[in-house]
């Protein structure tokens, strides 16, 4: 594994082997608290995986009993923005810290490689606006979700409010939740679409899901990826415009080697061969 990983903090990285890795947040004595160093760590480290070989499938956790506690609440003040005494200004120093902070985010849902998130204790705030950037949501029956934001006076604005009108059909469950920051179960997230599954305890979730990103990464990576992004935009485009965007990008993909060999795998009912880094 690259030693550029190193260099995070507060942002776990491990290779468990198979092309599989597990990024977890680690600051546990905080329930994971998002201070602005780990919320650019998180940046950091999906950029670096966006680019590195070796993994083509990530798991997401948080150590210790919980996912991720939210916006660390003892350090809000930089929310004020730079001193200036013109609001114009101000407001624009506030704007660039927003447009950071989601762009963190960002490179999560825009990393080439599939995110599986495995939730699990508390999950509030801007830990869901992390959720909805990622690709397959799970989470243990125990965890607590919350979109939190109008509990602490503000409009969430780094990704629930605009992601989850995109992953959930019931716009009346997203406003129920969002505008009364109720805590809801793992069950309800379930029901409504935000989880694709739900398991009794941590383990047996973390076995679970490890089998699931082996299942994955087992596959073709040309295919895999190439499947994140034709989704990804055809999330945020027309039919039309996603047909388009897909024939174009395949125009150059289906050159790869690696459809010869899944299908003379698959023909001859072989295991699926080993494929070339990507
Ligand atoms: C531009 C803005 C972008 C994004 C905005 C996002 C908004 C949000 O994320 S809103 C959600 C904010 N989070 C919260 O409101 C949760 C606050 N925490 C709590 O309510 C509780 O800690 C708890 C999670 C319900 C757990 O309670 P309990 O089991 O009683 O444990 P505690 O003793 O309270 O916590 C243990 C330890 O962790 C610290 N901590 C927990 N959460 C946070 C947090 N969000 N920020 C800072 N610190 C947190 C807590 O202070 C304790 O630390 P000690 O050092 O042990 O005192």
């Amino acid at each position: 594994m690259s030693s550029k990983y190193n260099s995070l903090k507060l942002v776990k990285v491990k290779n468990v082997g198979d092309f599989v890795y597990k990024v977890s947040l680690n600051r546990p004595s905080k329930f994971n608290a998002l201070n602005m160093v780990i919320w650019k760590e998180i940046g950091d480290c999906f950029q670096l995986i966006d680019e590195d070989p070796e993994c083509r499938v990530v798991i997401l956790q948080g150590e210790g009993k919980h996912f991720c506690s939210g916006l660390d609440l003892s350090e809000v003040t930089f929310l004020n923005g730079e001193e200036a005494d013109d609001s114009a200004r101000r407001g624009r120093s506030i704007l660039r810290t927003i447009k950071f902070m989601q762009k963190q985010f960002t490179y999560i849902d825009e990393c080439s490689k599939p995110v599986i998130l495995a939730m699990h204790g508390y999950c509030l705030g801007a830990a869901l606006d992390i959720a909805t950037a990622c690709d397959v949501r799970v989470a243990t029956k125990d965890a607590v979700l919350s979109v939190k934001e109008v509990d602490i006076g503000m409009a969430a604005d780094v990704g629930t409010l605009n992601r989850l009108p995109k992953i959930v059909g019931n716009h009346s469950w997203i406003k129920d939740i969002s505008l009364s920051a109720r805590h809801f179960s793992a069950g309800e997230a379930l029901q409504f679409g935000l989880l694709s599954r739900v398991y009794d305890t941590r383990e047996e979730m973390i076995n679970e899901v490890l089998k699931m990103a082996k299942l994955i990464a087992l596959k073709s990576p040309v295919g895999v990826q190439g499947t994140k992004n034709a989704l990804n935009y055809a999330r945020d485009h027309t039919v039309e415009n996603s047909l388009n965007y897909v024939a174009t990008w395949n125009m150059s993909q289906l050159f790869t080697d690696d459809i010869m060999k899944a299908s003379m795998a698959s023909l001859s009912k072989q295991p699926t061969p080993p494929f070339s880094k990507l």
